[in-house]
């Protein structure tokens, strides 16, 4: 499977798989230390990201695990504005995942050159930000962000009904002047889907490719892996061989905390793609 078609501006290589290394600003992220401390070491991991190779870090401050405390703007702004006008100066463009388009405007402000958008822009604001500024935005697939655990979804086909629904939040994006070029679509592991239709979205990536549109996937240590004998939160081995898979499947951008094993994974995934081509 080669990677969409490379005459997209976006602001990373479009002839490989591209890394996007997370960097989570939440507090229980970092050891104790004060506000400045939380930044220094914030920039400090976004380089040690970079010198394993990310092609993008993705900044976050609210956590949208399933059934996760949602934080007040004020906080989430405190948390990201400060970090994102660090790391602005850094040689590798910068994604911030949030759902408040106050923090998407804020932090377009500071510097930051996508948006990554767990809502997929059902947000009318969050589709007027991205139409009015153009920035790449990725628009995951999730009925709500963080998911209410208790709210049974059920799919009869996972990857057709997501590849829909994605098709919808389309259509609504480019309604509200967002241009399908700046657009990344994202199934959205683990938001209201169960472990095995993680391997299912895994195993058919490549019909994601009939939304034309580059494709981000996100199974870093997430739950599914409960399936291959991890946990989440502490499934390095199967992120790994995932992100080979998903990147062999067709998948454009890998979203990961561990970045040098898992830019080895997408290294391999794409000299297997291209042999011949392949360069290192
Ligand atoms: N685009 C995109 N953004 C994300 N933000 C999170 S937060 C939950 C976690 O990292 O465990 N997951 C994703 C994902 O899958 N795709």
């Amino acid at each position: 499977i080669q990677h969409s078609e490379p005459d997209r501006n976006l602001p990373w290589p479009q002839d490989r798989t591209v890394v996007m290394g997370i960097l989570n600003v939440t507090p229980d992220s970092f050891h104790d230390g004060g506000r400045y401390e939380r930044i220094k070491d914030a920039v400090a991991r976004a380089e040690a990201m970079i010198d394993a190779g990310a092609d993008v870090i993705d900044v976050g401050g609210e956590s949208t695990r399933p059934g996760a405390d949602p934080v007040e703007i004020e906080e989430e702004l405190d948390r990201v504005v400060p970090v994102v006008e660090e790391l602005a100066d850094l040689e590798v463009p910068i994604s911030v995942d949030t759902r408040r388009p106050e923090v998407a405007r804020a932090v377009i402000d500071a510097g930051a050159d996508v948006l990554n958008d767990v809502e997929g822009l059902q947000d009318p604001e969050m589709r007027r930000v991205a139409a009015e500024t153009g920035v790449p935005v990725v628009l995951m697939h999730s009925i709500e962000a963080p998911v209410d655990p208790e709210n049974e979804i059920h799919y009869d086909d996972v990857v057709e009904e997501t590849i829909r629904e994605l098709g919808d939040r389309l259509l609504a994006a480019e309604k509200a002047g967002v241009d399908r070029e700046q657009v990344i679509i994202d199934p959205g592991i683990g938001f209201g889907k169960t472990a095995r239709e993680g391997f299912e979205l895994l195993d058919r990536l490549a019909e994601f490719e009939a939304l034309g549109c580059p494709l981000l996937f996100g199974h870093s240590h997430k739950s599914m892996f409960g399936l291959t004998g991890e946990q989440a939160g502490a499934a390095p081995n199967s992120t790994i061989a995932a992100t080979a898979i998903a990147a062999r499947n067709g998948a454009d951008i890998i979203r990961v905390h561990d970045v040098a094993e898992n830019v080895a994974a997408v290294n391999v995934a794409d000299a297997a793609a291209d042999p011949e081509g392949f360069e290192p």
